[in-house]
């Protein structure tokens, strides 16, 4: 399901890159600039840690999977604004899958 979810919202955000702002969203970040897609992003991860706090404190984990879902929203709206896709990221990903983070880590002479 995961692929299918991003390969549409793909499909979405590229057909809004030329919308005209007025009429979507994602359109009228396009619009405002990078600078104001970073400023979401960044609002967007402050809300996501407080939220898996609170999750953490009171069990209930509803508001983590909706500012999470923001986060992920917007960072797919700034990779659209440089040329990337959420393919890009998944490839990265991918690349990763033999090595191991504390490997990576070591090999680049950060031990602790
Ligand atoms: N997944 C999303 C999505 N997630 C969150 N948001 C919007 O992100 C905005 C940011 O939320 P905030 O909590 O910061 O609220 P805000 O106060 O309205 O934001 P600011 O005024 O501070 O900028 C809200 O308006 C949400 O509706 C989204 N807007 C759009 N999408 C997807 O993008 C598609 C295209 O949307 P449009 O471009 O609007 O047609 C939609 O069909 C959806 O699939």
């Amino acid at each position: 399901m995961a692929n299918d979810v991003l390969k549409t919202l793909t499909e979405t955000l590229e057909a809004r890159k030329n919308a005209a702002p007025e009429s979507s969203y994602v359109a009228s970040l396009h619009h405002k600039g990078l600078n104001k897609i970073l400023e979401k992003v960044g609002e967007e991860a402050t809300e996501t840690i407080i939220a898996a706090k609170d999750a953490q404190s009171s069990g209930v984990t509803k508001d983590v999977i909706s500012e999470t879902a923001d986060l992920w929203f917007h960072s797919l709206v700034m990779l659209s604004h440089l040329g990337l896709t959420a393919d890009d990221i998944l490839q990265e990903l991918a690349r990763r899958f033999d090595i191991s983070g504390l490997e990576e880590k070591a090999s680049r002479g950060h031990s602790k």
